[in-house]
């Protein structure tokens, strides 16, 4: 029976992943067979006078009553304790403290004393995570909508900035009293388009515009009264001039400037008296006017770029065009003269 303290050890320092019921049989088993083996030497000490075979037979029936024994104990062993211990293992397993407490562990009242304390400990365990979990999910919603309410104001901060940089782009390109382009619009677009006039020997019309005697119009109406003269002319200018590539801008003051590509002299020249005509049309009083005039006129300084007649630069095609101007002003105003 020397097999008996090795499966001593064995069941006492079995594998961690040992089961209860393996750990119990296997010491069990070894208590049982240090019995058996314990009995047979006293036995053989005692009674010198019993023969091998006596000592063998008497060892046996111990080993069937100590397994019989053993058998009736594991029995009690597994209802007792291992299965409720096994259902308490795969329930601990599948342990969830967002859902109810399991309806076996509400069953285990009338269980062993130690059960019903892994019960409450288990309820304890549950209710307090339970707790901490929705105060947890109530903080992640908490966030997610302020998340959400910060990024609506970001969106929100986004288009206004977006909208404020394209109002800016277009101050920035635009005169604020009349909404035509302005000055710096008006050169850009002007040597693009000289450009490309050099460069296809195509035609590029230049007008300067100036309303007369409009120093005098503001001080007899009002600076007000001015502005909304200023505002009719823009839309008079808008009106005729709607082509694509044609550029209609406010120069400054009274002055404005009207760039037509591809437009060839006699073109440019009809479109502008259409305009001064148009301009008469509207009878604005000018109480300050000329005497053969008493309503606000208009003098124009018309140059073209043309295969013919081409200039060296875009200022020298403006320069032109504001000599013309000149040229219709002393003239005599409310007329267009056109560049040498
Ligand atoms: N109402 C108004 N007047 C302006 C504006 N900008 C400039 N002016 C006025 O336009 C007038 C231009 O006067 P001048 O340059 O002497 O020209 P003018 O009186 O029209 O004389 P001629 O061009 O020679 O016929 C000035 O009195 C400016 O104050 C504006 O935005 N609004």
């Amino acid at each position: 029976m020397k097999l008996s303290p090795r499966l001593l050890r064995k069941a006492l320092t079995s594998p961690a992943g040992a089961s209860l019921k393996t750990r119990a049989m296997l010491l069990m088993l070894s208590v049982g067979l240090s019995g058996v083996g314990l009995a047979s030497l006293i036995r053989s000490h005692h009674e010198a006078s019993l023969g091998t075979d006596q000592v063998l037979g008497m060892a046996l029936q111990d080993l069937l009553l100590v397994l019989a024994v053993g058998l009736v104990f594991m029995l009690l062993l597994e209802n007792a304790l291992l299965r409720p211990l096994r259902r308490l293992a795969e329930q601990a397993h599948a342990f969830d403290p967002t859902q109810p407490p399991p309806s076996w562990l509400e069953k285990q009242d009338g269980g062993p004393r130690e059960l019903q304390q892994i019960n409450q400990a288990f309820e304890r365990v549950q209710q307090s995570m339970g707790a901490q979990l929705r105060r947890e999910q109530n903080r992640a919603e908490q966030l997610r909508l302020e998340v959400e309410q910060r990024s609506l104001a970001l969106e929100q901060a986004r288009l206004a900035l977006e909208s404020a940089q394209r109002e800016l782009a277009s101050l920035s390109r635009h005169d604020a009293l009349t909404g035509l382009a302005n000055r710096r619009e008006f050169d850009d677009a002007l040597r693009r388009e000289f450009k490309r006039a050099q460069r296809q020997q195509g035609l590029l019309a230049l007008a300067v515009l100036d309303l007369d005697h409009f120093r005098a119009y503001n001080e007899a109406l009002g600076r007000e009264a001015g502005d909304a003269v200023l505002r009719q002319m823009a839309q008079l200018l808008a009106d005729r001039f709607k082509r694509d590539t044609d550029l209609v801008a406010r120069l400054g003051g009274e002055e404005f400037g009207v760039l037509l590509p591809g437009c060839d002299r006699d073109q440019a020249q009809d479109l502008l008296e259409q305009l001064r005509e148009a301009l008469a049309a509207l009878a604005i009083p000018h109480p300050k006017g000329s005497a053969t005039s008493p309503r606000l006129t208009l003098s124009v300084g018309l140059a073209v770029f043309r295969p013919a007649q081409t200039y060296l630069s875009p200022q020298a095609l403006l320069q032109a065009a504001d000599e013309a101007l000149y040229v219709a002003k002393h003239a005599g105003r409310d007329r267009l003269s056109l560049a040498a």
